[in-house]
């Protein structure tokens, strides 16, 4: 069976993605293989029916073939409604299983850590959810209906035409296999003109997704010619390399032109033959030719489905280079937890030192300090002194390059990452609002959190007049990033998250700097309220956000510069601290 290999399909690549996702919708695919098996059996028994009413007409009268007739159109309705219940079945086989690929996918996405999302912009990963499972969408259908179809077909009209005459048999399989092997071979030729093509969309969608996320910024900066030029530039790097692929897939089609040709002209030079030698009759002649109309046929639909497959698999590829990333960051091995211990968490960081990757180098060096459990630590310093990347490695979001982070005396790589998450809460400036009810943005799906509670924390929160005004109170839907909130009202809610999910350490990364100055003195006072009996990490760029802080720690370029005390260092007027603080009075921010 040469022709079956020629395609080149990485079979088993293709058969673990058809067996993973299909294994699940077994009895719709038996049954789909049914209405195929049918089909193929009654597009192979028409043909028989063909020659006996041609025969039959022409040795007897009329009247004799009014049966064949009858049985004829009998079969191609049947035909008829097999096919299209295929389609259907194949339809909605596709769909199922693209969908259950893409909620993998997406779960894939959300457990990879911080460097994985530095390297695949937002637009880029839709592109690859959203445009690649939809383009394998139709493989998953393509594969199961027309390439078992049609190969099952073309092996039946081969049987039929060896039985019925051997040298006929033998020159139609020779005809089939050129054709597919020519087929093949134009498809290895334009794969990567696919791959390409899939690339460079990607880059697209990533460009895309980055400037309609950016476009108050835009306009504010008048950049509008910059990103529309960038914009057109993507599109022009994207054109010649759809041009190539289209240009693949046109030879493909003009060859199938001419090798259909050729086999129509084969089939009548050898039955013109065998008939001229008495060998075959004329019905016989005209079956032959038929059931080369029916090669055809499925011929030109592999021509098509190689051409999809040629998409299928740089879709597949691109899938696969996604599902191949594993993540840096990663629950411990089996044996290796060590949960964490009930109430506030102390932390310690030892010699710690950490960069981004690439060029950046070393962001954090040397850091050690330690913070007791139920107390609360300020960190102060200069705009890119490395406070936030503390809290990256608090939550692990990335790992140190050297030392080791602990919490509750534990190291934080052998807590099971959901616990981790799960006790440390953090409210950074930039707060993801969901689309979604207010309930379900503060309570992140937890069902269990009754009403009442989330209505006491809005109102200690200072959200109680925002709140009392929703036209459907809890059930008030909030649009996707925050539409119709204020960048404050935003961050009260996401302070109100963490109120409602009880964490044992509470990480506030300039978590009320766009406030104004008495909602910030309200907050300031719930705040304290919430961090009573918790372990506390406080980043603040306005001094007067650290009142109430037990410790500070002072950032000069990725290392500690002070610690101490927040009392003693402000009492000791040499301290960068109190120097800060001198700075800064009469001025908001350091
Ligand atoms: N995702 C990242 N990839 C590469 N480098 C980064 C990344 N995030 C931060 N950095 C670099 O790490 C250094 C410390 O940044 P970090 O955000 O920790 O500082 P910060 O003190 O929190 O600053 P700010 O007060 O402005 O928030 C900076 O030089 C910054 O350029």
């Amino acid at each position: 069976m040469a022709f079956l290999s020629i395609p080149k399909v990485p079979v088993l690549r293709y058969y673990k993605l058809l067996r993973t996702y299909l294994a699940a919708l077994r009895w719709p695919v038996l049954a789909l293989c049914a209405l195929v098996a049918l089909n193929i059996g009654l597009q192979l028994i028409n043909p028989q029916v063909l020659r006996v009413l041609i025969d039959t007409g022409l040795s007897s009268s009329a009247a004799g073939i009014a049966g064949p007739a009858l049985l004829f159109a009998g079969l191609a309705l049947v035909q008829l409604l097999a096919t299209i219940s295929a389609d259907y079945a194949g339809e909605w086989i596709g769909w199922t299983a693209a969908n259950r690929l893409r909620a993998d996918l997406l779960e894939h996405c959300l457990m990879q850590d911080g460097s994985f999302f530095q390297a695949h912009p937002a637009g880029e990963l839709i592109e690859r959810i959203d445009g690649d499972v939809r383009g394998l969408s139709g493989f998953f259908a393509m594969l199961t209906v027309s390439l078992c179809g049609n190969l099952g077909l073309i092996a039946g009209v081969l049987a039929v035409l060896f039985y019925e005459n051997s040298w006929m048999g033998a020159a139609m399989t020779l005809f089939v296999a050129a054709a597919l092997l020519t087929f093949g071979r134009i498809r290895e030729w334009t794969l990567p003109f696919w791959v390409r093509v899939g690339e460079a969309g990607a880059d697209f969608y990533a460009c895309l997704g980055d400037q309609l996320s950016h476009t108050e910024d835009t306009r504010s900066s008048g950049a509008e010619a910059y990103a529309l030029y960038k914009f057109r530039r993507m599109l022009r790097q994207w054109f010649p390399r759809h041009m190539q692929a289209g240009f693949g897939f046109s030879l493909m089609w003009a060859a199938s032109v001419v090798i259909l040709g050729l086999g129509t002209v084969l089939v009548l030079a050898l039955g013109t033959y065998l008939w001229t030698g008495d060998s075959i009759t004329v019905g016989t002649l005209y079956m032959m030719l038929f059931y080369m109309g029916l090669l055809a046929g499925p011929i030109d639909q592999i021509r098509d489905l190689i051409g999809n497959l040629q998409r299928a698999e740089a879709h597949l590829e691109r899938i696969g280079g996604l599902l191949a990333e594993v993540p840096i960051i990663r629950d411990p091995e089996p044996g290796e937890e060590a949960p964490l211990g009930e109430g506030p968490l102390s932390v310690d960081f030892r010699g710690v030192r950490f960069g981004y990757g690439g060029e950046s180098g070393s962001v954090l060096s040397d850091l050690t300090f330690s913070l007791q459990a139920g107390q609360s630590l300020g960190i102060v310093g200069r705009t890119g002194s490395g406070k936030t990347s503390v809290i990256r490695l608090l939550l692990r979001l990335y790992d140190p390059a050297e030392g080791t982070v602990l919490l509750g005396g534990t190291d934080i790589r052998r807590v099971p990452l959901a616990q981790l998450r799960e006790r440390v809460g953090l409210v950074t400036q930039e707060v993801r609002i969901l689309s979604g009810s207010v309930r379900d943005n503060v309570t992140f799906f937890a069902s269990h959190i009754p009403d009442e509670r989330i209505v006491e924390v809005l109102d200690q929160l200072g959200l109680g007049d925002w709140y009392r005004a929703l036209p459907s109170g809890l059930d008030t839907e909030i649009r996707a990033q925050g539409e119709g909130l204020s960048a404050g009202e935003a961050q009260l809610l996401a302070l109100a998250r963490i109120f409602l999910r009880n964490p044992s350490l509470v990480i506030l990364d300039e978590a009320s700097s766009r406030l104004d100055p008495s909602t910030e003195e309200k907050v300031q006072q719930a705040t304290n309220r919430l961090l009573q009996g918790r372990t506390a990490i406080v980043i603040a760029h306005r001094l007067n956000t650290l009142r109430g802080v037990d410790r500070i720690l002072v950032m000069d370029g990725g290392r500690i510069a002070e610690q101490g005390s927040r009392q003693a260092l402000t009492e000791q007027p040499g301290s960068r601290y109190s120097r800060l603080l001198r700075q800064t009075s009469g001025k908001e921010t350091i």
